[in-house]
């Protein structure tokens, strides 16, 4: 919600991310950025959600690119930008592979309506336009008519949660989301929290994969350029061993880093930041911690 997140894709390309992806013997094509018009006088009539239009018009944007990228072929990497550009990446994911299942790791639900939120950014609202079942409690915001909600409940799974506000706890409960949150990872470790979000989404171990990597799920001190950063976060080995293991189903097929915010913290912070993002992508394209 903070400006700054639009320079994301800009500071992962000044980091090496090209170079650090052709390393890995990858066929690397930069499909360049999004268009996201920004709109004048960009408010709802009466619900406190910020500039929709511009969300809308970006989601619309970032579907079909997706789409095509998928379309195509290849495994699609979408930079954010904050979260809500999930809207957009999810619903061009599933024009192209309906079947797929979504691993989200965050700090945050990212699941509040329009009417649940407290804030009115959308980056804390993106699955509640996806999620079939919560269609009945959506506003109807102009510019989104194009989503078709593309996800059941039993499709998702959360990694990560340490700061989920109580609309969004109620939502998870009542559909039975299913959501592993710094508690079970302290309490299971990476290792069988992995394997039970995989066991759960997708038993026989065919469905393609959409990981949505929120950057603030992993530790402040690893990723201080963020905009809502929550102390307790997952490590960068437990970071990596996620992106390690969904890689590895060879059904990885749409991979959302959100969240970088070069705008925020010194040089030292963005660096820090920027190295854990690409670390992350690395081991979504098949980097190894063992080579
Ligand atoms: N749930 C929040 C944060 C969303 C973070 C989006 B992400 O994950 O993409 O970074 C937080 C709302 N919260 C309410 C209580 C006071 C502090 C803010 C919201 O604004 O909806
Ligand atoms: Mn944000
Ligand atoms: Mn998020
Ligand atoms: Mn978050």
């Amino acid at each position: 919600a903070k400006p700054g997140t639009e320079h994301g894709p800009d500071a992962l390309r000044e980091g090496g991310l090209i170079k650090k992806l052709m390393g890995l013997g990858l066929d690397v094509h930069d499909y360049g950025d999004v268009g996201t018009p920004s709109h004048e006088d960009d408010h709802h009539f009466d619900l406190p959600v910020k500039n929709p239009k511009h969300v809308a018009t970006a989601s619309e944007n970032i579907a079909a690119d997706v789409y095509n990228v998928i379309k195509s072929g290849r495994t699609c990497l979408a930079l954010g930008g904050d979260h809500s550009m999930a809207i957009g990446s999810i619903f061009g994911h599933s024009l192209a592979e309906p079947e797929h299942v979504v691993v989200w790791v965050d700090a945050h639900a990212d699941i509040n309506t329009p009417l649940t939120s407290s804030s009115g950014n959308m980056h804390g609202m993106p699955l509640s336009f996806l999620v079939k079942e919560l269609q009945p409690y959506i506003s109807k915001l102009p510019g989104f008519e194009f989503i078709k909600p593309c996800l059941s409940a039993k499709n998702i799974a959360y990694i990560g949660l340490r700061d989920v506000d109580p609309g969004e706890r109620y939502i998870i409960e009542k559909l039975g989301i299913q959501s592993f949150s710094m508690s079970e990872v302290d309490r299971h470790g990476i290792k069988d929290v992995v394997e039970k979000a995989m066991h759960y989404l997708d038993p026989e171990g065919v469905k393609p994969i959409h990981l949505s990597f929120d950057i603030d799920a992993l530790d402040p001190s690893l990723a201080p350029s963020t905009g809502t950063p929550v102390p307790g976060g997952l490590s960068i080995r437990e970071g990596n061993y996620i992106c390690e293991e969904l890689a590895a189903t060879g059904r990885l097929t749409c991979v959302d880093i959100a969240e970088v915010n070069p705008s925020l913290g010194n040089e030292r912070d963005n660096l820090i930041t920027v190295n854990s993002a690409l670390s992350i992508i690395t081991h979504c394209f098949g980097g190894r911690r063992q080579g």
